[in-house]
């Protein structure tokens, strides 16, 4: 694991985003292509924006596949979803559709899990490792749609797989940890001080996945980076 403490945000976002295109150059130097995983969310978009203004010429785009950690069940239409802020703020790379991969919302939640599971088998075919998943911290120690207290916590027989959200009254569609856990890479976006408690308690309290969900990223055989700033780096010990 390594730990990336920045000034701020801004200075975090540059150098994920120089991270991003270094491993993807590799990536797609060794095998062709780049498999990456997005986050959603509020962290995330200044991130997509800049590779796609300052990081346009440095690697072959069309060389790059993009699939969704988690998704809001709702339309691609939709102000909340991810596919949607994604691929604004990408807009100006002109990426292909048969480049993204979006959940399918038209279906109910549980067959939209199973179908976005079915793509990403096809798209891996045996060994179902991304190059790159990047992911973001919520301020309850929730991870892609891994929130506390939910089943899909413990899921260890889906790729993928539909989650209820009984306070917020909404599904949402989410890699398990099984999946995430396959990546040679994971990367977190962590600003604020409003995250900087729930950061101290994936990183220092005991384990307690059902409380703090982001401490069941662990990559079998791959590498976990944080890429944060000086905020919500603010109630780590050391
Ligand atoms: O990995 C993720 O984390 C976020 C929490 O990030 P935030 O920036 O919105 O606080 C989550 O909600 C998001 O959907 C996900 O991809």
């Amino acid at each position: 694991m390594k730990l990336n403490i920045y000034k701020d945000s801004d200075a975090a976002i540059q150098s994920i985003a120089t991270y991003l295109v270094d491993l993807a150059k590799k990536s797609i130097a060794e095998k062709g292509r780049f498999d990456i995983s997005l986050s959603g969310g509020s962290s995330p978009k200044k991130l997509y924006e800049l590779l796609a203004k300052n990081f346009a010429s440095d690697i072959d785009w069309t060389k790059v596949f993009f699939f969704f950690g988690d998704e809001r069940y709702v339309a691609h239409d939709h102000p909340d979803s991810n596919y949607l802020m994604a691929t604004t703020a990408m807009a100006p790379l002109n990426l292909g559709e048969a480049q993204i991969f979006k959940v399918d919302t038209s279906l109910d939640p549980e067959s939209a899990a199973l179908d976005y599971e079915k793509c990403i088998k096809k798209h891996f075919g045996e060994n179902v490792a991304f190059d790159l998943i990047l992911l973001g911290l919520g301020d309850d120690a929730h991870t892609a749609s891994l929130f506390p207290g939910t089943d899909i916590l413990f899921n260890d027989e889906n790729l993928v797989k539909d989650v209820y959200l009984k306070d917020k009254e909404v599904y949402r569609i989410s890699m398990t940890a099984p999946l995430i856990n396959q990546a040679k890479n994971v990367a977190f976006l962590t600003f604020g001080e409003g995250k900087a408690n729930a950061l101290q308690a994936i990183l220092e309290a005991e384990k307690d996945i059902t409380k703090y969900p982001a401490q069941l990223i662990k990559p079998l055989n791959g590498e976990v980076q944080w890429f944060i700033d000086e905020a919500a780096a603010s109630k780590l010990s050391n």
